[in-house]
């Protein structure tokens, strides 16, 4: 019977193409270990054999290009790849070789709307200071346009972009300049010493192109994700763990921001499990899904006039959260309009959102007061979508926003204002990016398909509300919204979630103020 807790209904399959690590802590072991770990099936193409343990890399051997091109075309042709983690690469001919048969394999997967997503580590020393490859003399242009995500340490970024890391601006640059050379996305690893170097925290730094399935606002922008530093010397094969958990997060279906945060996460948690097993540098625990909130990083977006990755502490402490919901919201309509409104709070509404999306309306400030009003009346919980300036001049109970309104609101005369907060998120990454807002609640959406916004993402499903559930329990409640109805809601409640929103179930009813009750009814009885 397929187990309902996991995370793909058929372990989806995912390949290492990378060295094997006779010491078992790195390469294609780490990559196995990772890709198990993370409920992915993994299939290995070996690119070299090396005799390492945890001190030395005594010997390296790469393989021919004949067993390299059979291993690629045998796997292919029966166990297609769902994402590509790539690794050591020995020689320039491993390059050129991989780089033909991925144009090949690209333009076939584009005929047939399959979208591979392809995560390079250009791995050219091991943890012990031994070179693994010729890394200076490696040119990686052939992978032009063929990658998601290039992952380089401070020093391997540096051989890349052919230049000194002096200054985290030089950091960024670099970065920056890979990303086009490349035409990929970049996240550049902060953990070893390098001008990011921070002895309390590492500070990886993202940068985006146009990543698939994320909001418009978020492409082509560059994050710090920082993590508190993790004290131990057991760091054997943390760059193949990053890299290979990302591919293996992707292949479930997660978008890239959100396998990036996720795989760093993985890679915390295993750290502070590792152990240490020969002379030198240990390895990291298989931890399985990251389910700790402590493990997940901190996300700053990088601007003109903010270039430092954040001390941690500043979001820890020095902001204050917005008001509390001290009775939950339930399951509550969103409706465009006055008189739904004042219809659902007469049929017995405690919360309820005014959502206003016509921009020319010229009654808007009306409608926002009007809606307030009638909330005093019936003692409900008025929400505004949108119009925060409005809601504070006329004392609204809260304003919902969403993440691109947060780029353009002001958070601070909302929080002045006492009024609550709560914010919209469509992935790990943004649920990341609210809560540092320290928001009255997070919705998450959209769960099923919905006609009633056109959304940036895909639907998220009940197994990955799941997931969000559980990992802000305790923290902030978690509204689920889009496309639910009467036929959901039992599987909706089963996930955990806190609350939920509803509009074309309600507003498109024959019976808005009915159906809405009989909603309402079923998700208190269960
Ligand atoms: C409860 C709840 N969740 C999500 C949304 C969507 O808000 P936003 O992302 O700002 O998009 P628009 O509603 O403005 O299109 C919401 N309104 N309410
Ligand atoms: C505003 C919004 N944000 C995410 S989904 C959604 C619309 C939900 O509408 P419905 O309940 O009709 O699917
Ligand atoms: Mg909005």
């Amino acid at each position: 019977m397929a187990n309902p807790d996991a995370l793909s209904v058929n372990r989806p399959i995912v390949w290492t193409i990378a060295g094997s690590d006779s010491g078992g802590g790195a390469g294609i072991q780490a990559d196995l270990a990772t890709m198990s770990d993370l409920e992915a099936h993994a299939c290995s193409v070996i690119t070299a054999v090396t005799a390492q343990s945890s001190v030395t890399v005594a010997l390296v051997e790469s393989v021919s290009s004949k067993m390299l091109q059979s291993q690629l075309d045998t796997l292919a042709s029966d166990l297609p790849p769902a994402a590509i983690k790539i690794g050591l690469l020995a020689d320039q001919a491993q390059i050129e070789l991989l780089a033909k048969w991925l144009t090949e394999q690209q333009a076939c997967w584009l005929q047939s709307g399959k979208n591979v997503p392809v995560i390079l580590d250009p791995v050219m020393v091991a943890t012990c200071g031994d070179a693994l490859a010729n890394g200076g003399g490696l040119d990686f242009t052939p992978f032009k346009g063929l990658l998601t995500l290039i992952t380089p340490n401070v020093s391997e970024l540096a051989v890349l972009a052919a230049t000194e890391l002096t200054s985290v601006d030089a950091c960024i640059a670099a970065a920056q300049k890979l990303s086009e050379t490349l035409n990929t996305s970049v996240l550049a690893k902060g953990g070893d010493n390098g001008p990011a170097w921070c002895q309390q925290q590492a500070n990886d730094l993202l940068v985006c192109t146009d990543v698939d399935g994320i909001s418009d606002k978020h492409q082509w922008q560059r994050f710090w994700l920082s993590s508190n530093r993790i004290d131990t010397n057991n760091n054997h094969g943390t760059g193949c763990t990053l890299s290979s958990a990302i591919a293996a997060v992707m292949a479930h279906g997660f978008v890239l921001n959100d396998a990036v945060v996720v795989a760093k996460a993985y890679v915390n948690s295993g750290l502070k499990a590792s152990y240490q097993i020969g002379q030198g540098p240990g390895c990291l625990a298989r931890t399985a899904w990251p389910k700790e909130l402590v493990d997940f990083p901190y996300i700053k977006l990088v601007t003109t006039n903010e270039i430092e990755p954040m001390p941690l502490k500043t979001y820890r402490h020095e902001q204050a959260s917005f008001k509390q919901i001290e009775e939950s919201l339930g399951l509550y309509p969103v409706v465009a309009d006055v008189e739904m409104l004042e219809t659902l709070l007469k049929a017995g509404a405690k919360t309820i959102q005014l959502r206003v999306k016509d921009p020319t309306d010229v009654t808007l400030e009306r409608s926002i007061i009007q809606a307030i009003s009638l909330g005093r009346d019936y003692k409900a919980r008025v929400f505004i979508n949108d119009h925060w300036q409005l809601a504070i001049k006329h004392q609204a109970y809260g304003v919902h926003l969403g993440q691109e309104d947060l780029i353009a609101s002001n958070l601070e005369q909302l929080r002045a204002a006492k009024l609550a907060l709560g914010l919209s998120s469509h992935s790990y990454f943004e649920i990341l990016l609210a809560k540092q807002h320290k928001p009255s609640y997070i919705a998450f959406g959209h769960i099923f398909p919905t006609t009633t916004k056109v959304m940036p993402s895909k639907p998220q499903g009940l197994n990955k509300l799941a997931r969000y559930v559980s990992l802000m329990k305790g923290e902030l409640p978690i509204v689920a919204i889009g496309g639910i109805d009467a036929a959901c809601v039992n599987s909706l409640k089963a996930t955990g979630v806190d609350d939920v929103a509803v509009v074309r179930a309600v507003t498109e009813a024959d019976d808005p103020a009915a159906a809405f009750t009989a909603l309402q009814q079923t998700w208190w009885e269960l």
